[in-house]
Formats: structure tokens, sequence, C-alpha cells
């Protein structure tokens, strides 16, 4: 049996470790999730190396939302740099699920890029972690997670298969 470790805000406006959750237990099984909600995006580095080293989950999807102003973005970066702190200190992926408040026109748009976005990279993480191959398949095809696929150069329509 796997361990998932999800992490996931209270700061952000739309509720993605459920979506990562509905998209998992869709995808497949063996696994089981340890959820870890923090506040913020900046404590989202020390929730993953917990649940890695103290919980043993083998990979983490970490959910937040940078907000739009200046200091905001500063966040995402100390926050980002973190994660990859933990990954390299862990040897383990934290699939970072990052929606930022001004990427999307509009409250509607956010929740669907939110759960977009989740849901995607869900299945990223489970390939990841059970079929690492899968993901190999798929290199070079210009997918985008939460937004629609662009292709690649040789082939820019033959993007979105996957989905
Ligand atoms: C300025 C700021 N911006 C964000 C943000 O854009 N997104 C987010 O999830 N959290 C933000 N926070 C909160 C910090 O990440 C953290 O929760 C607090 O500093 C407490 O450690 C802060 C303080």
């Amino acid at each position: 049996m796997k361990l998932i470790g999800l992490v996931d805000t209270t700061f952000a406006r739309f509720d993605m470790g459920r979506s990562v959750i509905q998209e998992l237990n869709a995808t497949g099984t063996g696994f089981r999730i340890m959820r870890y909600t923090v506040p913020g995006i900046k404590d989202i580095p020390v929730a993953a190396k917990k649940l890695i080293e103290e919980q043993g989950c083998d990979i983490i999807v970490a959910c937040g939302m940078p907000g739009p102003k200046p200091v905001d973005k500063i966040s995402a970066q100390i926050a980002s740099t973190g994660i990859m702190q933990v990954q390299i200190l862990t040897n383990k992926h934290i699939i970072e699920v990052f929606v930022h408040e001004d990427e999307a026109e509009g409250l509607k748009d956010l929740g669907i890029l939110c759960d977009r976005r989740a849901r995607e990279h869900a299945i990223n993480a489970y390939h990841l972690l059970f079929d690492p191959e899968y993901l190999t398949r798929y290199a070079g095809r210009g997918l985008r997670q939460g937004y629609e696929d662009v292709g690649s150069t040789d082939d820019p329509l033959k993007g979105g298969i996957r989905h």
C-alpha cells in the first residue's frame, strides 16, 4: 500500500484537495491519502517534509493559491524554493499545484482552472508513483495542466489525447 500525501491551504479560494482526492480515487487503487491542511503556501514545505519523514508518504501533491499582490508573488517564490529543498532532501516528488489567483478572469473561471489543474496533476502524481513510464509516452507533447494542451512542434494538434 503506497501513501500519497496531500497538502493544501485555507488561503486558497477553491478546495483543490477535494478535486485531487476525487481524481486519485477515480484513477486507481493501491494507495491511501494523508491530507494535511495548513494556513498558506509558505507552510507547505514543512508539512510535506513531515508527511514524508514522519508518516512515510511516497509522493506529495501540494495545492496552493498565491494571491495577486506583489507580496503574494514573493510568498509563492519562497514556498516553491522550500518545496524544491524538501524534494532534494527527501528524494521524493512534490507535485506543486499552484494556481495564481490572477491567472483567471473571475471566480467561475478560477474555480474551473483550479479543479482542472488539481485533477490533471493528481493523475501525474499517480503515474509517477505507480507507473513512471506512462508519462514517457507523453514526453514533449505540450501537455498543460489546467489549460488546453498545446501539442508538440511536430504536431500541434496532438496534445490532449491523454484527457
Ligand atoms: C503574503 C502572503 N501571501 C500568501 C499567498 O499569496 N498565498 C498563501 O497561500 N499564503 C500567503 N500568505 C500566508 C503564508 O503562506 C503563511 O501561511 C503565513 O505566513 C503563516 O506561516 C501570506 C503571508
